[in-house]
C-alpha cells in the first residue's frame, strides 16, 4: 500500500523527530536524497549547469542544500532566490561555500534558468498557500520554455499538499523527490499530473495507522483477489444480477454483463430488454425479462447503465438487501434517503458530471476538488463512492483513508468503458469483497487492463473487458 499523509500530520511527525535529533538532521537527509535524484537526471554532475529556485521556507533551504552537494561534485549551481532576505541562511552559506553562485529573483537569472540542464523547484512545499505568486509563476515557466529536466522539491510548488488542487500557476515538474511520505497532492489529479515520477526519500518519520490517501500496488490487490477453492460452486463464488441497457442501448448491458464474467463471480443473471444482445455475446448469462426481484438467487446486484428512465428498476434493487452497485442513468434515480436507509454495502460509480449533478454542483467544482467531491458524496448518502477520472478516487461511507487508484490510463476515457467497470466491480462484490475493496480492486484491473487493451494505441471498451484477464494474471503474478 502506498500512503499519504496530510501536511499537518508530516509536521507532526517531523517535530517529533527533530526534538530527539541533531538540528539539521532532517534536511540533511532530504537534501541528500534529493542530490542523489538530481545527479541521476544528469547522468553526468561534473560541468552540469543547475539552477535552484528558491523561496523563502525550508523547501528552499532543501533545494540550496542539494545544490551545496552538486556543486561540490564540480556542477555549475546558480540559486535564483524569491525572497533574497528570507531565502535558508544555513542553506546559503553551505552553497557560497561549496562555490554556488546566487542570484536575486525574480529579475536575475533569467540566462541560467535559458541555459540550464536541470531546474530544482524549491519555492515552496508544504508551506505553500494558493497558486503560484506572479513573479514566481513567471520563473516555472521561464524554466519550462528551457527545455531544462525539472525536479520538484518535496512537491511541485503551487499544487496543494493536502488535496492535489491547483488553485491557480503550479510547477510542472518531470520528477519530483519527496520526503519522508507522499502527500495526497502527489496522488490525485490536478496535482499528480504536475509531479511526474515521485521518488520518496525516507527521513524516519513515524506517521500514525491510517493515512489521508492510498493507493493499492500489486500485492495488496492480489491479497485482495477472490479465489475459488476445490468445493467452489457458483453460489459460493457468487452470482451477480446485471440491469442495464435499454431498447435504445442494447450495448451498455453487454458490456457490463463483460465486465462482470471477468469480476470473478460464479454466474451472471441479466434482467433487462437486451437479452437478446447479451446473449448472442455471451451465451452463458442466466437472462430474465421481469422485475430484477423475480430473477432468482443473486449476491449483488449492478444498475444503471443504458437503463434510461427506469427508475422503479433502481428502487426496487436499492430494497433488496445484498450490496448493490449503481453507475450511469441509475445515479439519478438514486434517493439519497433510499440508499442511507439501506444495511448491505452500497457503491455509487459516477464521473465529475454525474457527481456534480448528485452534489449539486458543477462538473467544474468537482473536477478541481475531486478529494473534497468523493468525500462528500460518501458522506451524503452513506456509501462507498468511486469518482471516475485520470485519477479514479474512493471513499468508504465511514470516511477513513480515500484510495487513489494508480493504474488509470487516458485511454479509458472511452465510451461503454463504465459500463465494463460497474459490471466488474459488482462481480467483485457478489464475490464477496467489500465496498472499498471492490470499487478500488475493479478499478485497478480496469484501468491495468485499459493499458493493456490499449498499448499505445486507441481501444474501444469491449477491448477493455477482453483484457481484464490478461489484467487479472498480470496481478496474480501468472
Ligand atoms: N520541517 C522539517 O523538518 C523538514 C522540512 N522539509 C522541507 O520543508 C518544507 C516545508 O517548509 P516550510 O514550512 O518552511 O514551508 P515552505 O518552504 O513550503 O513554504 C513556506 C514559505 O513560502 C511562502 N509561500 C507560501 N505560499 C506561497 C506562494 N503561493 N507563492 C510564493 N511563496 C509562498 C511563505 O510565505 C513561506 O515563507 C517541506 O515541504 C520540505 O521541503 C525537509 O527539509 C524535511 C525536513
Ligand atoms: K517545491
Amino acid at each position: 500500500m502506498r500512503s499519504a499523509y496530510e501536511a499537518e500530520t508530516v509536521r507532526a511527525a517531523e517535530r517529533e523527530l527533530m526534538a530527539r535529533l541533531p538540528e539539521g538532521t532532517l534536511m540533511g537527509r532530504a537534501a541528500a536524497g534529493l542530490a542523489a535524484a538530481a545527479a541521476e537526471l544528469l547522468t553526468r554532475v561534473y560541468g552540469a549547469r543547475v539552477v535552484l529556485l528558491v523561496g523563502s521556507g525550508d523547501n528552499g533551504g532543501d533545494a540550496l542544500y542539494a545544490g551545496a552537494r552538486l556543486a561540490r561534485r564540480g556542477a555549475g549551481v546558480t540559486a535564483v532566490l524569491l525572497a533574497p532576505e528570507r531565502a535558508h541562511p544555513g542553506g546559503l552559506t553551505a552553497l557560497r561555500r561549496a562555490g554556488g553562485r546566487v542570484v536575486r529573483g525574480p529579475g536575475g537569472g533569467a540566462a541560467e534558468i535559458a541555459r540550464a540542464d536541470l531546474v530544482l523547484d524549491g519555492i515552496t512545499g508544504i508551506g505553500g498557500r494558493g497558486g503560484l505568486r506572479p513573479e514566481a509563476a513567471g520563473l516555472a515557466r521561464a524554466a519550462r520554455e528551457s527545455g531544462a529536466v525539472l525536479l520538484a522539491v518535496d512537491l511541485p510548488s503551487g499544487v496543494d499538499a493536502d488535496t492535489g488542487e491547483v488553485p491557480g500557476e503550479a510547477f510542472r515538474a518531470d520528477a519530483t523527490v519527496t520526503f519522508g511520505t507522499y502527500k495526497p497532492g502527489l496522488l490525485v489529479d490536478p496535482g499528480r499530473e504536475h509531479a511526474g515520477a515521485v521518488r520518496l526519500v525516507e527521513i524516519g518519520l513515524d506517521l500514525p495507522e491510517a493515512p489521508a490517501v492510498q493507493a493499492l500496488q500489486y500485492a495488496d490487490v492480489r491479497a485482495l483477489l477472490p479465489a475459488p477453492s476445490a468445493e467452489s460452486d457458483k453460489y459460493r463464488r457468487g452470482v451477480v444480477g446485471v440491469v442495464a441497457g435499454s431498447a435504445r442501448y442494447p450495448g451498455a448491458a453487454v458490456l457490463a454483463v463483460a465486465g462482470a464474467l471477468h469480476g470473478g463471480a460464479g454466474a451472471v443473471r441479466y434482467v433487462g430488454p437486451a437479452a437478446e444482445a447479451v446473449l448472442a455475446r455471451f451465451p452463458e448469462t442466466l437472462v430474465s425479462a421481469g422485475p430484477p426481484a423475480r430473477a432468482g438467487r443473486v449476491q449483488s446486484w449492478v444498475v444503471g447503465p443504458g437503463i434510461g428512465e427506469n427508475a422503479e428498476a433502481v428502487a426496487e434493487i436499492l430494497a433488496a438487501d445484498v450490496p448493490v452497485l449503481v453507475d450511469a442513468d441509475g445515479l439519478r434515480h438514486a434517493e439519497a434517503a433510499a440508499v442511507r436507509a439501506r444495511t448491505a454495502p452500497t457503491v455509487l460509480t459516477p464521473h465529475a458530471g454525474e457527481a456534480a449533478a448528485l452534489l449539486g454542483t458543477g462538473r467544474a467544482e468537482v473536477e478541481s476538488a475531486r478529494l473534497a467531491s468523493v468525500r462528500a458524496l460518501a458522506d451524503r448518502f452513506g456509501a462507498t463512492a468511486l469518482l471516475k477520472g485520470s485519477t479514479t478516487l474512493v471513499a468508504g461511507p465511514a470516511g477513513g483513508p480515500v484510495r487513489v487508484n494508480p493504474t488509470g490510463t487516458p485511454w479509458l476515457a472511452t465510451a461503454g468503458s463504465g459500463d465494463v467497470l460497474s459490471g466488474l466491480a459488482g462481480s467483485l462484490l457478489a464475490a464477496g469483497l467489500d465496498g472499498l475493496d471492490a470499487a478500488s480492486v475493479g478499478a485497478y484491473l480496469h484501468g491495468l487492463a485499459g493499458r493493456f487493451a490499449a498499448d499505445g494505441a486507441p481501444a474501444h471498451a469491449f477491448q477493455v473487458a477482453e483484457a481484464l484477464g490478461a489484467a487479472w494474471r498480470d496481478v496474480r503474478g501468472e
